[in-house]
């Protein structure tokens, strides 16, 4: 599966912690990140991570591009809902485009939990199915 890994900088400690605990989980499978969140989880992991430019660059667009192409199984993304963000068009931008394509997405850490444990589980093989229909 391919998950992307995205946190603002008031939730990257708590991103670090949730990568640190699945690790185990996390690198059965293609990570990719936003610049500086995948910086930090590949610095205290080691994870394998592929590297987009940092959100305010244009990280989470890049991201919003895999998952426009059926190219993104599942997104972690810890958003900071008390900053405001000089990209916020980028953020809305890639949430409505898991929204059109029905690509799992964790907003928080509690939702995030349930997310990595259905993917321990199998629930989201359905995505596999899909991505295979691509063309
Ligand atoms: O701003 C972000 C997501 O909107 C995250 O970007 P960084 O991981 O580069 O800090």
């Amino acid at each position: 599966m391919k998950i992307a890994l995205i946190a603002h900088d008031e939730k990257k400690d708590d991103m670090v912690r949730f990568t640190e605990a699945y690790q185990y989980s996390l690198e059965k499978h293609e990570l990719f990140a936003t610049g500086t969140t995948g910086l930090r989880i590949t610095e205290s992991t080691g994870l394998e991570i592929h590297r987009f430019q940092s959100g305010p660059l244009g990280g989470d667009q890049q991201i919003g591009a895999m998952v426009a192409d059926n190219n993104m199984d599942m997104i972690i993304f810890f958003r900071d809902p008390l900053t405001a963000q000089p990209h916020e068009p980028d953020i809305s931008a890639l949430m409505r485009l898991c929204d059109v394509y029905s690509i799992p997405l964790a907003t928080n850490m509690g939702s995030a939990e349930i997310l990595i444990h259905a993917l321990e589980r199998g629930d989201l093989k359905w995505r596999e199915i899909i991505r295979d229909k691509k063309g």
